[in-house]
């Protein structure tokens, strides 16, 4: 199995790390690496930290296995730095090759993206709650965050929970809602028609309970950008053109990549068959909640007073 020698920089960093990592107590070091190292090297100048490798290119997982090194693969979709580190934490957490509670040591690209420039020192449990609030505030530009995060939350609740003991798939698309419901056709009647708008509210909490037990209905709830439902059980008419989704996602998928493509929205899928939640914008995954990460608590950014 071919391998890239490890450059000069990357070494000296390695060799660093493993001091600080000592220091400070890392229990492990997680590298985030797109290209084939010699991994046994790595884990011989990191001395007692272990390595654990994450990746999403297949050879570089199979070398890392090869090397009796730690790894937890990665899923390929387009994802930030933030959230494959994020993920890469949470794989090693569910493999029990590290704990909420441990410090952990992370190398991956920060800078240029082929090359491992950034050491970060992490606490697991804060830095996770924290990644996925920064991603989300990314996508601010369309939708209030805390339009957003109340709409995440309620996705994540549903794909964990279910109804009824079933697992539930659903879709919401959210902001720009005239233009959404413009590109999508009614299903059912709508239950939130004649409701005034405070009863709308997702804010709301019987609004949200409301919504979960609609969750089994077919279709999209629309929500506009001040979070109030605007319709349920929308069939969403968007063309799926020029879109590409990773294989495995089906109509829900494909129908929430084109009319976040085509409105401008913020669509969130969450998947019936895995309970994965899905943030689509301008037709692509931003952001991806697996199950086990659902159990997150959101510690900061909280920009608006409650409202219940
Ligand atoms: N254009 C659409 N607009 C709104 N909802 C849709 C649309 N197409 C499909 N759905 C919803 O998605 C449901 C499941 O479809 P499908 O199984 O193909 O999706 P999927 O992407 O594989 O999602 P899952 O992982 O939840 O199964 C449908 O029953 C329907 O409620």
């Amino acid at each position: 199995m071919s391998r890239d020698s490890l450059p000069p920089i990357l070494a000296s960093l390695i060799r660093q790390a493993r001091r600080v990592a000592e220091e400070v107590n890392c229990i492990a070091t997680v590298m985030l690496a797109d290209v084939s190292y010699d991994f046994r090297e790595i884990q011989q100048l990191l001395k007692q930290t272990q390595l654990i490798v994450a990746s999403a290119v297949p050879a570089v997982v199979e070398a890392a296995k090869a090397d009796l090194v730690a790894v937890v693969p990665l899923n390929q979709e387009p994802q930030t730095r933030q959230v494959q580190l994020s993920q890469a934490l949470l794989e090693a957490i569910a493999d029990n090759l590290v704990k909420t509670g441990d410090r952990v040591m992370a190398l991956y690209s920060g800078y240029e993206r082929d090359t491992i420039d950034t050491l970060s020192i992490i606490n697991l449990s804060e830095r996770l709650a924290r990644l996925t609030a920064r991603d989300l505030q990314r996508l601010e530009t369309q939708v209030p965050l805390g339009t957003l995060r109340r709409v995440v939350d309620l996705a994540v609740e549903i794909g964990r929970e279910g109804r009824e003991s079933k697992r539930v798939g659903t879709l919401f698309v959210v902001g720009n809602h005239r233009k959404v419901l413009d590109m999508s056709h009614e299903q059912i009647h709508d239950p939130f028609k004649g409701y005034a708008k405070k009863e709308r509210m997702i804010s709301n909490a019987r609004v949200r309970e409301s919504i979960k037990e609609l969750s089994q209905i077919d279709g999209a709830f629309v929500i506009a950008s001040d979070g109030c439902v605007m319709a349920a059980g929308r069939i969403l008419d968007a063309p799926a053109e020029d879109l590409t989704l990773s294989k495995g996602l089906g109509a829900r998928h494909w129908a929430a990549a084109a009319i976040s493509k085509a409105t401008n929205s913020i669509a969130i899928a969450v998947s019936e068959s895995t309970g994965t939640v899905r943030l689509f914008q301008n037709g692509t995954v931003v952001l991806r909640i697996e199950p086990m990460m659902q159990a997150m608590k959101w510690h900061d950014v909280d920009t608006e007073p409650p409202q219940e």
